[in-house]
């Protein structure tokens, strides 16, 4: 059996009158990247805040396994100290503390150990902040948008090292974004939220092998069973994003066409899907 990093049980935070999670079970795969999709507002960072026990749930449980660490957009850093202050600062509060990581985390990324925090650039910041979270040795480590100042290279840079930690490691690292187009290579395990709940969630592999985008003449269904997740219509043309269990291998008659899509299509089409309309 998978083992599992975090586990919810209709799991609930009421804010005033809004609910920003509601009903919401999931169990995530342990040892993954987990790519946490959602528009603004869609309840990231409150599911983030309760796992990281910053946050008390309303109502239901969150079921976590070992050290959680959460890394913000904003940086948890002194501008006075030095990066080497830091990694000693980092030391004295965690019990578990491993140097060697944090240095070659910062190694890979070339920061200056000597320099003030305060005079690294935004994205040199992040890399220190990612070091002293690595450093933390942590079960979790979730990630709220804290990329978003890097530039996509640097981004891709960051994402292929953080596989290759969860790979090296047993470590599970859930990584919220908007930047949808650069999801591919991301994550192997998708959660996508909409409106504080769980709108689809799943290991990506597979989530694209269960999806396909049928293309034919305009129609008000598509030619095959399934969900509908997305449908398009020109006056000619329909296109139909649809979850099925063949995907895009589904068969189809002429002049239907069966193809495959995106991560980024899949993604959007989930994203756009009304309320009421999932499985
Ligand atoms: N402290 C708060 N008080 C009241 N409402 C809040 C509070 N924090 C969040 N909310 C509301 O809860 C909902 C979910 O917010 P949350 O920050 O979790 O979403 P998000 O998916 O992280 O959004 P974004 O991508 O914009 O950061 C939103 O409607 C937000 O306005």
């Amino acid at each position: 059996m998978t083992e599992v990093a975090f586990e919810t049980h209709d799991l609930g935070k009421r804010y005033k009158n809004l609910w920003a999670l509601k009903d919401f079970n999931v169990a995530l795969p342990a040892n993954k990247v987990i790519a946490l999709v959602g528009a603004n507002g869609a309840g990231k960072s409150t599911l983030m805040s309760i796992a990281a026990g910053i946050l008390p749930a309303t109502e239901g449980s969150i079921t976590v396994g070992g050290r959680v660490v959460l890394l913000a957009q904003e940086k948890p850093l002194y501008r006075s100290f030095s990066v080497a202050d830091m990694l000693n600062f980092g030391r004295h509060l965690n019990t578990v503390w491993d140097q060697q990581r944090a240095l070659s985390w910062l190694g890979r990324f070339e920061i200056p150990l000597d320099r003030p925090c305060g005079k690294l650039s935004g994205g040199q910041q992040t890399q220190v902040a990612m070091a002293v979270a690595l450093g933390a040795r942590p079960s979790l480590l979730l990630l709220d948008e804290p990329l978003a100042n890097l530039d996509p290279v640097a981004r891709r840079e960051v994402t292929g090292e953080l596989l290759a930690e969860v790979a090296d490691s047993d470590m599970t690292v859930v990584l919220s974004t908007h930047v949808v187009a650069e999801l591919a290579g991301v994550g192997d395990h998708l959660l996508l939220l909409r409106q504080g709940r769980c709108a689809l969630e799943g290991d990506v592999e597979e989530l694209l092998s269960q999806h396909v985008r049928l293309v034919g003449p305009r129609a008000d269904a598509p030619p095959v069973e399934g969900q509908v997740v997305q449908s398009t219509h020109t006056e000619r043309q329909s296109a139909f994003v649809v979850r099925t269990l063949l995907g895009p291998e589904t068969p189809v008659a002429a002049p239907w066409q069966a193809q495959p899509v995106t991560l980024e299509d899949l993604v959007l089409a989930h994203l756009k899907t009304a309320p009421g309309e999932e499985l």
